[in-house]
């Protein structure tokens, strides 16, 4: 299909869901040549090449061009990224359920809310049992993630000497360390290492390994597999490697690399959590730096394993555990396998030059998500661009008194915007019934804040009165009512 024919039926479209609105607003759009766009090859081909366009002056905060009906949820962010940052915003927000008899606050942190189920089966996190909350902060105001170690009793303060060097380590795949601290408000002795916090958040081995319910597939109920990519598989090693290399070039070593200490915090990307812990914790047991950091090898190769096999267990019989993964990814990874789990001497460094060739995929896959991410924000810079102007709108539309003067809001300039505020949000069709067009406030909003010249007919509700006016000078009359506003509100 032609894109003429992309068109047509779009058009088609257009006017199947709303027969009211006949309006076209690519209808005097020119080629984006002409409009000085220098690339003009990744825009709309709603664009026709032939008709003129009189560029309006670049201005910083340029307004997109009005697009068709069809196409209006590209005034927003993607869905699955709105998806998924309104929820990670609902997990900042989210406050625990009554009765679960946890403090008010401890030092300093309050609105306790335990990020895992705390009754049941526990795992122990070495010989403790730990429980990870979300607590804000009373001085900043923002939510951390608390890691607690339930019955632990600190012999010595030096133990938290090492926190502030980890609290240096700012890696986008380490999860930061703010600060640790011993307490008693959970009825024993605890201690607590406080984190950044990364909403919504699931562990490796949440995300890939724990068995997931079986769901109907084809009327049947089918055991799901969720077996990692090769090239998530790869994302990740590269990331948590990265972090590895960070850590080591501190002088310090991770001590704890695990499939349930490694969270994922967005798609595909992932960090590494509870670092500086088992410092405080093993802090009387002495150890040489240069074998923690070969330990740490060891632990990246076993969970690279669990993640190829989607098991802990194979960890039991780790050459098994390698032949496996060879059956199901590359040589490449097997290589690395081979390289973290049988290797006397390894370094994070020659690791890295073990995976050459991957990293520059990584590092082209990163930069278009960067690309995706960007285009994104650029839909909501024009949102936030257009809500201060309905801010602006809903200060000045029917303020009931201003300056001693009751009518404030009804004559002279504001008399203008009251009929613009209709135009734009209280059209009505030929049987009286509201119009509800998007578009059309969208395209008279951004209209507006550019200040076109562009004029329209603003009536008033009984019909009496009808201006021709121009957005330019609408947006003049809204400018001197807000400046009005302003130094009243400094008075
Ligand atoms: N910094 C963080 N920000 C947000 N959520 C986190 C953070 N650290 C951990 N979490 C979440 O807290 C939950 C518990 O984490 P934890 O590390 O205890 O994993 P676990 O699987 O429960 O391990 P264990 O069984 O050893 O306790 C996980 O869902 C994890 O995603």
């Amino acid at each position: 299909m032609n894109g003429d024919q992309n068109l047509h039926d779009l058009a088609d479209q257009f006017q199947a869901l709303d027969p009211s609105m006949v309006m076209n607003p690519y209808e005097h759009m020119g080629d984006p040549q002409e409009m000085g766009y220098e690339n003009s090859g990744g825009m709309d081909p709603f664009y026709p090449a032939s008709q003129a366009f009189a560029r309006e002056p670049l201005q910083y905060h340029l307004y997109t061009s009005p697009r068709p009906e069809t196409l209006q949820n590209q005034y927003f962010i993607a869905d699955d990224l709105r998806e998924e940052l309104q929820k990670r915003s609902e997990a900042v927000y989210t406050a625990p359920p009554p009765g679960l008899n946890l403090p008010d606050e401890t030092q300093g942190y309050h609105s306790l809310m335990p990020l895992e189920v705390t009754v049941g089966e526990r795992r122990k996190f070495g010989s403790w049992y730990s429980t990870v909350y979300k607590a804000v902060n009373s001085t900043d105001g923002f939510p951390y993630a608390l890691r607690r170690i339930e019955n632990f009793r600190l012999n010595t303060q030096a133990a938290f000497s090492g926190v502030e060097t980890w609290a240096r380590i700012k890696h986008p795949n380490v999860v930061g360390v703010k600060e640790a601290f011993t307490t008693r408000a959970f009825n024993d002795n605890s201690l607590v290492v406080v984190y950044d916090y990364h909403p919504n958040s699931e562990t490796l081995f949440e995300a890939y390994i724990k068995p997931k319910a079986p769901q109907f597939q084809n009327g049947r109920l089918q055991a799901q597999h969720n077996r990692i990519s090769e090239r998530t598989l790869w994302t990740y090693i590269i990331q948590i490697a990265s972090a590895i290399k960070a850590v080591h070039e501190m002088g310090l070593a991770v001590r704890v690399i695990d499939v349930t200490k490694v969270i994922v915090t967005g798609q595909n990307r992932c960090r590494v959590s509870s670092c500086g812990i088992v410092d405080i914790l093993m802090f009387e047991a002495r150890h040489d730096i240069a074998m923690l950091q070969q330990e740490d090898l060891a632990m990246f190769g076993k969970l690279i394993v669990s993640l190829c096999c989607s098991s802990l267990t194979v960890m039991n019989n780790l050459p098994k555990a390698v032949e496996t993964a060879g059956r199901h990814y590359s040589a490449e990874v097997k290589n690395i396998l081979m390289y973290l789990l049988t290797k006397p001497h390894k370094n994070i460094r020659h690791l890295f030059e073990l995976m050459k060739g991957q990293m520059l995929l990584e590092l082209d896959d990163s930069l278009k998500a960067v690309d995706c991410l960007e285009s994104n924000l650029m839909s909501e810079l024009e949102n936030g661009r257009l809500v201060r102007l309905l801010c602006k709108f809903g200060f000045i539309d029917e303020r009931p008194e201003f300056a001693r003067d009751l009518r404030w809001s009804e004559t002279g300039d504001r008399y203008i915007i009251k009929l613009f505020r209709d135009y734009v949000f209280h059209q009505v069709d030929e049987h009286g019934r509201p119009i509800l067009n998007l578009s059309h406030v969208l395209t008279s909003l951004n209209k507006l804040d550019a200040g076109v010249e562009e004029r329209i007919m603003l009536v008033s509700r009984d019909e009496q009165s009808c201006l021709v006016v121009s957005y330019r000078e609408i947006k003049s009359c809204i400018d001197s009512a807000f400046r009005e506003l302003t130094t009243g509100a400094a008075r």
